[in-house]
């Protein structure tokens, strides 16, 4: 039998639906994401860490889930918001239903909520605490805990999910992306790349094996030193969950990185680039969660449509006489990349991995390795 749920949020609103997956409670940040297709990408980056996610797209589920469409090593977002969730998949990769798989990995989602006006309610106050529920308290009780729960700002989250040890990544694309027409075989390994997981997405791993780089993942607390001692052809800097200013130690480790090797960072890795610079981060209302942001590429005036994940935004005014910025979003006139030439060093804050989204901005990452090459 269908339990009923309760989504509260922090301001007061509730909305009542149907609960999925794991049966309880779950708090965090309720954020929405635009993307029409790849919930399971999503659920598993681990830059949803701490937060509740609203998919958009009114019907989800129905090519179910599979073991090769994870970003990460399980369910990271905390708790997942639908308008219809499929009741059968259908899909020749499918190996559950979204239900299943949710349940599975211990995750509460509502489903069966107005979730077109949760987006525009988020948009317009903003992103914020909330709480699913199937336990039978009052929408009243729940408002309360989702009040009480502590937000983002300041929570350093990335360095709970980095990984424990060092280890070497030498996997190229899986087949399933060549079937998409675009055959990418990897180039011969030319670099010896040190990754940082701050909360690292497996595709960013492939699409660096792709360019010829051999890749060492390594914790988010590796000291400067220690990455140097290996003589890395380049760094680069992952994206991950959190207040990027929160990164216990990471601004100051990749400053004393910088202009020593080549850098590359994305999305958290960017920012936390930005504070390595001595730049500023700050919390946005709602941020850019979907497939479909344009960027403005300011060096060629070519626009991008990218894939995207984030609540923060490196503070453009700060970087003045220290970095480039080299793209804005075309929505709203943010930071969307920067670079320091003399440092050999650049970052963007969209995901050039995709998975999901769009692929134009997969060049990034022979850029990488045209910068390594010298
Ligand atoms: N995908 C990411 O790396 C997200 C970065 C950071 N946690 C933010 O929300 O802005």
């Amino acid at each position: 039998m269908t339990k009923r749920a309760v989504l509260a949020l922090a301001d007061g609103t509730t909305f009542e639906g149907r609960a999925f997956g794991a049966v309880g409670e779950t708090v965090g940040e309720v954020v929405f994401n635009t993307t029409m297709y790849g919930y399971q990408e999503v659920l598993t980056d681990p830059s949803y860490v701490g937060q509740i996610v609203t998919m958009s797209y009114p019907e989800i589920g129905n090519v179910g889930a599979n073991p090769e469409d994870e970003e990460g090593a399980r369910v990271h977002a905390v708790g997942m918001v639908v308008r219809a969730l499929s009741a059968q998949p259908s899909n020749w990769r499918a190996k559950e239903s979204l239900d299943a798989y949710l349940k599975r990995n211990g995750v509460a989602g509502i489903e069966g909520i107005d979730t077109r006006r949760l987006v525009r309610h988020l948009r317009t106050h903003g992103a914020q605490m909330g709480v699913i529920s199937s336990e039978g308290l009052s929408p009243e009780a729940l408002v309360e805990r989702a009040r009480s729960a502590r937000g983002m700002e300041g929570l350093d989250l990335a360095t709970g999910v980095s990984t424990k040890e060092a280890y070497t990544f030498t996997q190229p694309s899986p087949d399933v992306f060549t079937g998409l027409g675009e055959v990418r075989v990897p180039a011969e390994p030319r670099f010896d790349v040190v990754a940082y997981d701050y909360g690292l997405k497996k595709s960013m791993l492939h699409f660096l094996v792709d360019v010829g780089c051999r890749v060492t993942v390594v914790p988010a607390t590796t000291t400067a030193e220690e990455v140097l001692a290996r003589k890395p052809n380049g760094v680069f800097l992952a994206n991950g969950p959190g207040d990027p200013a929160a990164v216990k130690g990471a601004d100051r480790t990749v400053a004393a990185l910088l202009g020593k090797v080549p850098v590359f960072g994305i999305c958290l890795g960017h920012q936390i680039m930005a504070l390595a610079l001595g730049g500023r981060t700050y919390k946005m209302k709602f941020g850019h969660r979907g497939g479909n942001q344009p960027v403005k590429d300011l060096t060629t005036g070519k626009v991008e449509i990218t894939a995207q994940n984030h609540g923060f935004a490196v503070d453009d005014a700060s970087l003045k006489g220290l970095a480039v910025v080299t793209h804005i979003n075309l929505n709203d006139g943010t930071v969307e990349g920067l670079a320091v030439p003399d440092a050999r060093a650049f970052s963007v804050q969209y995901h050039p991995e995709a998975s999901p989204g769009p692929h134009d901005a997969r060049y990034l990452f022979d850029r990488f390795a045209k910068l390594m090459a010298g």
